[in-house]
């Protein structure tokens, strides 16, 4: 008999496994709307211009291949740290950042469980929105984090209930860790307003809750990564000493390159080393060291003006074409002769439309129309194009009248 007999076959991850699926259908008119990976009209993985020229101007450069620093590329951490605060911000100019390369945003996440996991001096339990992006609940689970939830999605409106929001965190146990979305939610494309933004940092300040950023999308959802970076230099400047994990997944395209950053706000450079010297413990019996690559290519477009200017038209364009066939596909439901409301469609913002449709409608999307979407109704709004926005909606329709 062998060592492994006990092991049993695990579930596909859900949304992942989404894609897997959509491999196997043979059908011409399938469409893939599972993970959140931007495609241009054509259906096709886009690689982003300046990322192509930094790579041209890094191969020029002969670099060799060492280790980096177990936390990283020094110069990529404060580049990127800038570019979520703000150059001009009091914690880059005081230096209050401890940060630390991540593996894109997944790995800064692990980061920053496992050093709750150890530090955090109250409750080590995390309230994550209700719904929230899937793999938060191991990332924390698995470094001994309890999960729970504070009000977020209102069905019947489709929207924020913020009043829901606001009381469960007024009535949770101060110093709560909250995991709070920077911008474009996953998976339901719908954010807190600025003005929402402020009553909650205040109202997180009097309960002294740990506010724990996760933003992967700067840039995607409305096309100005500063604007995208409302919420977190909110918190920041009302004096929240919040962690922040960054991707660089979707706003460069850098998916497979696995380029993110981590960084825990401190009060000062005394306690940036203390923080600095165990986030480094954390990460060199996990992975010793990041790969180099990624985080060159945005060091090279975050470094040189005229690069980071060209990038910053091409992040809002990929945003730009999100929301245009957003509109498309809201315009046709209603030509297709639908009465639901699909107002939604284009009133949430970022890569995800939180369609509303059951997980059985979501199945005959799948078996029926070779539509695929992960089963919280959730659609990838970057896999819909000027070819395919039709059949699409063709399909919801089908599947909601
Ligand atoms: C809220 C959130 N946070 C962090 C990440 C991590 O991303 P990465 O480790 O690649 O930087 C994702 C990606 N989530 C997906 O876009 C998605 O929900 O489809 C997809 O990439 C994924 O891995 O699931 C995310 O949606």
């Amino acid at each position: 008999a062998s060592i492994w007999e006990k092991v049993p076959m695990g579930p596909p991850d859900t949304i992942l496994g989404i894609t897997e699926a959509f491999k196997k259908d043979k059908d011409p008119r399938k469409i893939n709307l599972g993970a959140g990976t931007y495609r241009d009209d054509n259906g096709k993985p886009y690689v982003l211009p300046t990322v192509k020229e930094a790579e041209k101007r890094i191969m020029a450069k002969n670099m060799n291949k060492e280790y980096a620093p177990i936390a990283g590329i020094s110069e990529f951490c404060q580049l990127a740290a800038g570019f979520a605060f703000g150059e001009d911000s009091p914690v880059l100019k005081n230096g209050l950042n401890a940060s630390a390369q991540a593996l894109s945003g997944t790995g800064a996440l692990r980061l920053g469980s496992a050093f709750l996991s150890s530090f955090y001096p109250h409750a080590k339990e995390v309230y994550l929105p209700a719904p929230t992006w899937g793999n938060h609940i191991p990332v924390f689970k698995h470094c001994g984090i309890n999960v729970k939830y504070y009000k977020y999605y209102d069905k019947q409106t489709v929207g924020l209930d913020f009043k829901g929001l606001m009381s469960d965190i007024m009535g949770f146990p101060d110093h709560s860790i909250l995991l709070l979305h920077a911008c474009a939610h996953n998976p339901t494309g719908i954010d807190l307003k600025p003005e929402q933004w402020k009553e909650l940092s205040a109202l997180v300040k009097k309960k002294k809750h740990f506010p724990f950023f996760d933003m992967a999308y700067q840039g995607f959802a409305s096309g100005d990564p500063m604007k995208d970076a409302f919420a977190v230099r909110q918190f920041v400047d009302d004096g929240h000493q919040i962690i922040l994990c960054q991707s660089f997944a979707k706003n460069m395209g850098l998916y497979g390159e696995r380029a993110g950053n981590f960084t825990v706000v401190c009060k000062d450079k005394e306690e940036v080393e203390r923080v600095m010297s165990q986030i480094k413990i954390i990460i060199r019996p996990m992975y010793s060291n990041p790969p180099v690559h990624g985080a060159r290519i945005v060091l090279e477009i975050l470094s040189d003006q005229k690069l980071r200017s060209q990038w910053m038209q091409e992040v809002k364009g990929m945003a730009d074409r999100i929301i245009g066939v957003r509109k498309k596909l809201k315009d046709e439901l209603a030509k297709l002769g639908s009465t639901r409301n699909w107002n939604h469609i284009t009133d949430q913002i970022g890569m995800f439309c939180f369609t509303g449709l059951t997980p059985e409608q979501v199945d005959r999307m799948a078996k029926e129309f070779h539509v695929y979407l992960t089963r919280d109704g959730r659609i990838s709004v970057a896999g819909v194009s000027s070819t395919n926005y039709q059949y699409l909606a063709s399909a919801m329709h089908a599947c909601t009248k």
